[in-house]
């Protein structure tokens, strides 16, 4: 007979209690633990997440009244809510046994026990702390769910770069491929895994994004696989991964470049087989997901730094889509300029027709280095500064030495461009590391990366 999965405790201060209980539920369940002393139940459950408790009702300090076993059903419940307890008691009454199970008791068995009788009611209690866990993953879900706001917008590009995009994405529709989108901070892969993810046959079920490059270190773990209570110092509840929670949907892993080796081979397990063990568990979660990731950096550079696994990149990025940035989307950049213009002003009630000339010219020749995030902040703050029917060139705040930016052959030097807009930014924010972050509408992490690239 399969043996179940799951976590047993018992507690009786009668050793041959213990010995019989343990012989008889041995071949049939995965983990028994037993305890003698009830002294030990507050250290043992704060530790452990024990999916049934098997608890005595009477201890020697009191054989008959079953005071002992209530307190302990109590405390049990207190630390651990979840936990299924069934109570054992060789005096018991049907008073005692309502009163338990209104103390929160699931199921109450007297002594002795018949052994079909027993091994029936633990398997159901098992039975039942799977479901009351699988209802905790989908409310886990709903909140994710909740809390993930859908965007305002759907993808908008009209020039050559986009379209490209666009018919890649159309081929894509249909399948679950993992797929790798590789692009500057702020050009939309966010918006267009989303974009994939509604367009799919997981449309209907749970996007779940994390943002790996703005989440500590020290949580990447627990936030990807979850955890159980006990697993480390402040474990003090159990909770489900990302993606244990994205099952049925779509995880989408955004800056996955920052993921620590030693979670990226975990990754790549869950990946193969298709199932997860929460840090400090054994229980094995089935999961099905398809997997978008996005990064900024070149993934197969890191590679061969030592950074990223190979193994890894082959299975996220059946499908690679680069991004292009803003600068190489010729016309975009007005018609999304028209698009933000027209929502800033519904959102902030203005009433704004336009650009002038000149503000048209600056946002082409700008060299957008934040891509749209960054013109999507510039016309926003314009908007809420404009005093004038047009926006206009000051409007943007975005005074660069433009004509000085151009090389010999009389092509703007990209690198220079975004070296000085860092440069004049941090001025004015007067080196206030997060306002410049915002105003160049990239991460904080990516204004220290190009900080390093240019000696500032
Ligand atoms: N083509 C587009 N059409 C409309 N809005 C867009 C487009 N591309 C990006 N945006 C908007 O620009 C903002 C930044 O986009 P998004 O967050 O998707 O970029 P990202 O590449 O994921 O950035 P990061 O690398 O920093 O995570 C969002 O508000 C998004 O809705």
């Amino acid at each position: 007979m399969a043996i179940r999965q799951g976590k047993i405790l018992i507690v009786d201060d009668n050793e041959d209690i213990l010995f019989t209980l343990k012989m008889l539920l041995r071949p049939r369940v995965e983990s028994i633990t037993t305890c003698s002393d009830p002294k030990e139940i507050n250290r043992l459950v704060s530790r452990n997440q024990y999916d049934v408790i098997l608890l005595d009702m009477n201890f020697t300090a009191d054989a008959v009244s079953g005071k002992e076993g209530f307190y302990w059903l109590e405390r049990i419940l207190e630390i651990s809510p979840e936990t299924v307890v069934i109570l054992i008691t060789a005096y018991s009454d049907t008073e005692k046994a309502v009163r338990a199970i209104k103390a929160g008791a699931t199921d109450f068995i007297p002594k002795p026990w018949q052994n079909e009788k027993m091994l029936a009611t633990v398997l159901s209690a098992l039975e039942l702390s799977f479901s009351r866990s699988e209802v905790r993953t989908l409310k886990a879900q709903k909140s994710a769910l909740t809390t993930a706001t859908e965007p305002e917008t759907e993808v908008i590009g009209e020039s050559v770069a986009m379209q490209n995009v666009f018919r890649t994405l159309e081929k894509l529709k249909d399948t679950d491929a993992n797929i790798l989108l590789q692009g500057e901070n702020g050009t939309g892969k966010d918006l267009i895994a989303y974009t994939l993810h509604k367009q799919s046959g997981r449309g209907k079920e749970p996007f779940i994004p994390i943002d790996l490059g703005s989440i500590p270190h020290e949580l990447f773990e627990s936030e990807l696989f979850g955890h159980e209570k006990g697993a480390f110092t402040d474990a003090d509840k159990s909770k489900s991964g990302r993606i244990e929670i994205a099952s049925g949907g779509t995880l989408f892993l955004n800056e996955i470049g920052n993921l620590p080796l030693m979670a990226q081979s975990k990754l790549l397990t869950v990946i193969e087989q298709r199932k997860i063990n929460r840090i400090g568990s054994t229980q094995e979660i089935p999961i099905d997901i398809r997997l978008i990731s996005a990064t900024n950096t070149d993934l197969h550079a890191a590679v061969q730094e030592g950074y990223f696994r190979q193994d890894l990149l082959y299975r996220i990025n059946t499908i690679e889509i680069t991004i292009p940035p803003l600068r190489e989307r010729g016309n975009d950049v007005t018609l999304l300029a028209r698009h933000f213009l027209q929502r800033y002003c519904q959102k902030y009630k203005k009433e704004i027709d336009g650009f002038s000339d000149e503000a048209d010219q600056l946002l082409k020749q700008y060299n957008w280095p934040g891509n749209v995030r960054e013109l999507q902040h510039v016309i926003e703050r314009a908007v809420i500064l404009s005093e004038t029917r047009q926006l206009q060139y000051d409007d943007f705040m975005l005074r660069l030495p433009v004509s000085n930016s151009q090389d010999k052959e009389g092509k703007f030097n990209l690198e220079e461009l975004e070296k000085n807009t860092i440069q004049e930014v941090l001025r004015h924010c007067s080196g206030n590391m997060t306002q410049a972050a915002g105003l160049l509408g990239i991460t904080r992490t990516s204004l220290y990366r190009r900080l390093e690239k240019y000696g500032l």
